[in-house]
């Protein structure tokens, strides 16, 4: 049974004045006004929603103690009378994180107007706008991030190519997949190129960033595709049988030339070449880190190089 303790919402009421700041804050007990067990419960089984800096309240089905005891119309009446509260008290959205065990409180919540905002592999996190028009709440992620490595041998110059085994076509294209999550643009790279050619290398630039809406292989979202140059440290081949037909070191002339393959090959293709003619200054966008805002983090910022004149300006 729910509701056995003490409710934890149970202050004095002037103390509903300060749960603006500090942020995050305990939103106001909404059992306070229900008349019925359900806020009492709710919280006393260890449902805190918080306020957010934007005035949205979150709430975690997860704090739950005892979530099999939960029944869905003790929670449809708690969300109910909390929702008509929070929407009295001026609070703009509620996020609502739902561990993958408690689906069943998803229909309950989308009954009351809440709509997917994202799901991840243990849990999906509903929202409802309350505030004034549309809402203003940010969208999920938008794109999927695929990279690829044009591995050069500068000695040679050839350049590492495969046929994919999954394609209708089999045009030559540079080795490469999709980003895992926190990974770097230029790891993925020489990851992707080592697990599907044994190729090992180093990233040195980007070279193309090539955007596709509605990707099929995307399921429907967009696609970022970046290609960037890496140097190559083995020259070997050992590709994935499961995902290459061939793999070769391609004289990059030939590449640029074949018809055998995608624009976006090509294109690089002829980039790289001029790079490698002229110079690869003249193609290179290079990265850089730095201490972002958020303490203890860092980022990258992928440029073209500066003169030390303009990278060196300040202030006088
Ligand atoms: N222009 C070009 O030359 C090409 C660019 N790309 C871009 O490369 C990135 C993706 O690279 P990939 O090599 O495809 O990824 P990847 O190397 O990370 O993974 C490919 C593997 O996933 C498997 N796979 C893909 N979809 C699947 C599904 N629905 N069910 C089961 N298995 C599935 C494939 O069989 C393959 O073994 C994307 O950004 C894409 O736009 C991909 C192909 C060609
Ligand atoms: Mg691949």
């Amino acid at each position: 049974m729910l509701g056995a303790r003490a409710p934890r919402w149970a202050l004095p009421a002037r103390r509903a004045l300060n749960w603006a700041r500090p942020q995050p804050a305990r939103v106001p007990p909404c059992g306070r006004r229900l008349g019925s067990s359900a806020g009492r419960s709710l919280a006393a089984a260890g449902l805190q929603p918080q306020l957010d800096k934007f005035g949205a309240v979150t709430v975690h089905l997860a704090q739950l103690h005892a979530p099999d005891s939960l029944d869905q119309v003790t929670f449809q009446r708690w969300l109910q009378e909390s929702v008509k509260q929070w929407r009295a008290e001026g609070r703009i959205a509620v996020w609502l994180h739902i561990p993958i065990l408690q689906s069943k409180f998803i229909a309950t919540a989308a009954l009351q107007g809440f709509t997917f905002h994202h799901a991840e592999s243990d849990s999906s996190t509903l929202t409802l706008w309350l505030g004034e028009g549309h809402s203003r709440l940010p969208g999920y992620a938008t794109h999927q991030l695929g990279v690829a490595g044009a591995a050069l041998d500068v000695d040679t110059g050839k350049v590492l190519v495969v046929q994919d085994k999954n394609k209708t076509t089999n045009a030559w294209k540079f080795p490469g997949g999709l980003s895992d999550p926190g990974e770097d643009i230029g790891n993925t790279a020489v990851r992707e190129v080592f697990e599907e050619t044994g190729i090992k290398s180093e990233f040195k630039s980007l070279l193309s960033v090539r955007q596709q809406h509605r990707h099929p292989g995307a399921f429907g979202i967009s696609d970022m595709y970046i290609i960037c140059r890496l140097q190559p440290s083995s020259f070997n081949i050992s590709f994935c049988q499961q995902e290459c037909l061939r793999c070769e070191w391609m004289d990059l002339e030939e590449l640029a030339k074949t018809k055998d393959t995608t624009p976006i090959t090509s294109s690089v293709a002829k980039l790289l070449l001029y790079g490698y003619r002229e110079g690869f200054d003249k193609i290179d966008i290079t990265m850089r880190e730095f201490p972002a805002v958020y303490t203890g983090l860092f980022y990258k910022l992928y440029h073209r190089e500066l003169p030390d004149t303009y990278e060196n300006m300040t202030e006088l």
